[in-house]
């Protein structure tokens, strides 16, 4: 019976915890079956998150017209996505059921590293909500944090040096996506977002109680992760599982918002520096072979390829796809 289970990942503060071992053990048990737990003990309060959900309700609640002033270019991938902006890449030509706030690790415009790699920056923060700005950075130093005690333990239960993943995310190109699925009927066919694996090293996400996170198991069926009150889900992305040589495992999921309510997430995407080259750390595991992925590159081919009218070329970093 493949589930989802709830780690309490408090002992994971402190390697001298008399519980810090078999913690480790249960992480790296989900990480390596099904790529996804959920998370409770992170020290982030109910309050914190419900303000998070309470800012993301206010953004999507501003008028269409001052939505599009805001909105997603080419030039820069902030800011709002239009519903109906992201059509799956397998060809169906329909388009995921939400709209969505893109925002970037935030750094000043006359940040050094702008230098090196320009799709840093500073956000663009939603005028019509000012408190936006605050509520959600400090949400997000909180669950970088919370990435920082999971990236330890995915160190030591790989038995990998201490920090060798940790190293890789200052300056990181870690971002979060703002969502807002609209109910979908119960005879309406089409997803909130698609099938598809996250791209990203490592995603938290502070559940809707509406539901709606679908995850595929390796038989193929699909499972709603039990996430309590306060918790956090947590999933392996694809760089983690290039990282391990194909011992963790990114796992495919699906948003069906069929509640009858509005539903709202604010997945945090944990992302390296630009200039780190994920390759495995570990010999791959037989059958695993895949190219390693220049996080700079695969940020600026995710911005492009987003595009509708951008294609993926043989330099596109094989990265969320669900061919294997
Ligand atoms: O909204 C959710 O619960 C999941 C979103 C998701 O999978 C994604 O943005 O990659
Ligand atoms: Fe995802």
């Amino acid at each position: 019976m493949v589930s989802i289970p709830t780690i309490d990942i408090a002992p994971l503060n402190n390697d001298a915890h008399p519980d810090y071992d078999q913690t480790v053990r249960q992480v790296m048990d989900a990480c390596t079956q099904i790529g996804f737990l959920s998370i409770t003990g992170t020290g982030v309060s109910q309050d914190t998150v419900d303000r998070v959900r309470s800012t993301v309700r206010a953004v999507f609640a501003i008028d269409e017209a001052a939505k599009w002033d805001q909105a997603i270019t080419r030039e820069n991938y902030r800011g709002f996505i239009p519903m109906g902006f992201f059509a799956p890449n397998d060809g169906s030509g329909k388009a995921d059921k939400y709209e969505g706030y893109k925002l970037h690790h935030d750094v000043n415009v006359d940040a050094p590293i702008r230098q090196d790699c320009p799709l840093y920056g500073p956000n663009i923060w939603p005028r019509q909500v000012p408190d936006a700005r605050n509520t959600i950075l400090d949400y997000w130093s909180r669950l970088d944090s919370v990435a920082h005690v999971l990236l330890a333990a995915l160190e030591t239960g790989l038995g990998l040096p201490a920090r060798q993943l940790r190293a890789a995310f200052s300056d990181p190109m870690t971002n979060m996506t703002l969502l807002h699925y609209p109910p979908q009927s119960p005879d309406e066919d089409g997803y909130g977002i698609h099938p598809h694996k996250d791209t990203d090293a490592l995603t938290i996400i502070a559940p809707d109680p509406v539901g709606g996170l679908e995850v595929q198991t390796r038989d193929g069926g699909w499972i709603t992760p039990d996430c309590p009150p306060g918790g956090f889900i947590v999933n392996i992305g694809d760089m983690l599982e290039l990282w391990s040589g194909g011992r963790l495992k990114s796992t495919p999921h699906r948003v069906v918002n069929r509640s009858g309510k509005e539903r709202y997430s604010f997945p945090y995407f944990c992302v390296p520096r630009h200039d780190v080259v994920v390759a495995p750390l570990l010999p791959p595991l037989p059958g695993f072979d895949r190219p390693s992925v220049h996080c700079g590159h695969w940020s600026a081919e995710i911005w492009r390829t987003n595009w509708p009218d951008e294609a993926a070329d043989n330099t596109t970093p094989e990265l969320g796809t669900l061919s294997d």
